[in-house]
């Protein structure tokens, strides 16, 4: 069983193995909130204003630049929308790694912190 105590002891790193979708099945359950949507790794997260929405994707450019795992992000008033997804698996052509689990799991350690 994967947890996310686990996942944000470790580093992401490049890879170019893919997890399976039992595997991605498992992760999912390990991370609250998040969903498998157009194949990338997705989550809403919600705030009182965008004050406090900025501040939270400040806060998270530490972790991304030091995984160098970048996720895409949709900001509006008190919404962040993060969607992970790995370049470098199948051949290149994407798909999901656990990094994508790894930095979804370090977000929602961050966000945790937050003001909201
Ligand atoms: C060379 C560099 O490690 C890669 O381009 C990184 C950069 N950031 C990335 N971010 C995300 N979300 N997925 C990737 O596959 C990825 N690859």
């Amino acid at each position: 069983m994967v947890t996310a105590a686990e996942l944000i002891q470790k580093r992401g790193r490049h890879t170019e193995t893919a997890l399976t979708e039992a595997e991605i099945t498992e992760h999912l359950a390990a991370v609250d909130g998040w969903a498998l949507q157009d194949g990338k790794v997705v989550k809403t997260f919600a705030f009182k204003n965008y004050y406090q929405t900025l501040a939270f994707v400040n806060a998270i450019a530490y972790v991304i630049h030091a995984d160098d795992h970048h996720p895409e992000l949709i900001i509006t008033y008190n919404r962040c929308v993060a969607k992970f997804d790995t370049h470098s698996v199948n051949g290149g052509r994407g798909g999901i790694s656990e990094n994508d689990f790894i930095s979804a799991a370090k977000l929602d350690a961050i966000y945790r912190q937050a003001a909201q």
